[in-house]
């Protein structure tokens, strides 16, 4: 098989292979149990994430969870470290770039890495997890984290100047609490 017939769309645009990454660490305390292994439709939230990037990504790994990557440079540190774990392996493995959701959203718009897609980080309005990395992130987030107070994702997204993309009529839910899984249950399904 040609090296590009495996790319996804998105990929070719950018002449690489792209990483998909699941953060799936924290603590899950409005939760109050395991939010990855939470079911909804039969499956568990990590699946319904995974499933959501794998068409658009040549891998994906999980961030910050027993099996997966762990978190860079240490556990706890918020989505952050999942985020850069992420970054190095793309690094270190050729990708050019990761598309970025949590654990905690199991609707994944299929149009979303089309919007994000680009030279510099873009993130989906409202929801900073649904974000497009560019691999040469990995040491600016190193040296972001290595600072003090540096856990915010709105402070990561102020120093690199990251694209907020508006895409109207989407609001995207991630699940907090168990009421939360019975909510989006109750939503009309969109691509
Ligand atoms: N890899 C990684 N992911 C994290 C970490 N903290 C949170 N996340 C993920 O980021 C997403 C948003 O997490 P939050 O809802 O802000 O935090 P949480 O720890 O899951 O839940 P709370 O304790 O209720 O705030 C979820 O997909 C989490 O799994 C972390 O330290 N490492």
């Amino acid at each position: 098989m040609p090296y590009r017939a495996w790319l996804s769309r998105e990929a070719w645009l950018h002449e690489g292979p792209i990483l998909g990454a699941v953060l799936a660490g924290g603590r899950a305390s409005r939760f109050g149990s395991d939010k990855a292994m939470a079911l909804f439709d039969g499956v568990t939230l990590l699946d319904h994430a995974r499933a959501g990037l794998t068409p658009h990504v040549a891998q994906v790994v999980i961030c910050g969870r027993n099996g997966g990557l762990a978190d860079r440079p240490a556990p706890d540190m918020g989505p952050l470290g999942g985020l850069n774990a992420a970054l190095h392996h793309a690094i270190g493995h050729g990708f050019v770039g990761v598309l970025t959701t949590g654990c905690d959203m199991p609707l994944y718009p299929a149009a979303l890495p089309a919007a994000l897609i680009g030279d510099d980080a873009a993130i989906l309005h409202g929801q900073p997890l649904l974000g497009w990395w560019p691999a040469t992130l990995a040491l600016e987030l190193d040296a972001h984290l290595g600072e003090e107070n540096s856990r915010s994702i709105y402070g990561w997204l102020a120093r690199i100047g990251a694209r907020v993309v508006e895409v109207p009529g989407l609001i995207l839910p991630n699940i907090n609490r168990p009421e939360d899984l019975a909510n989006i249950a109750a939503r009309p399904r969109s691509g």
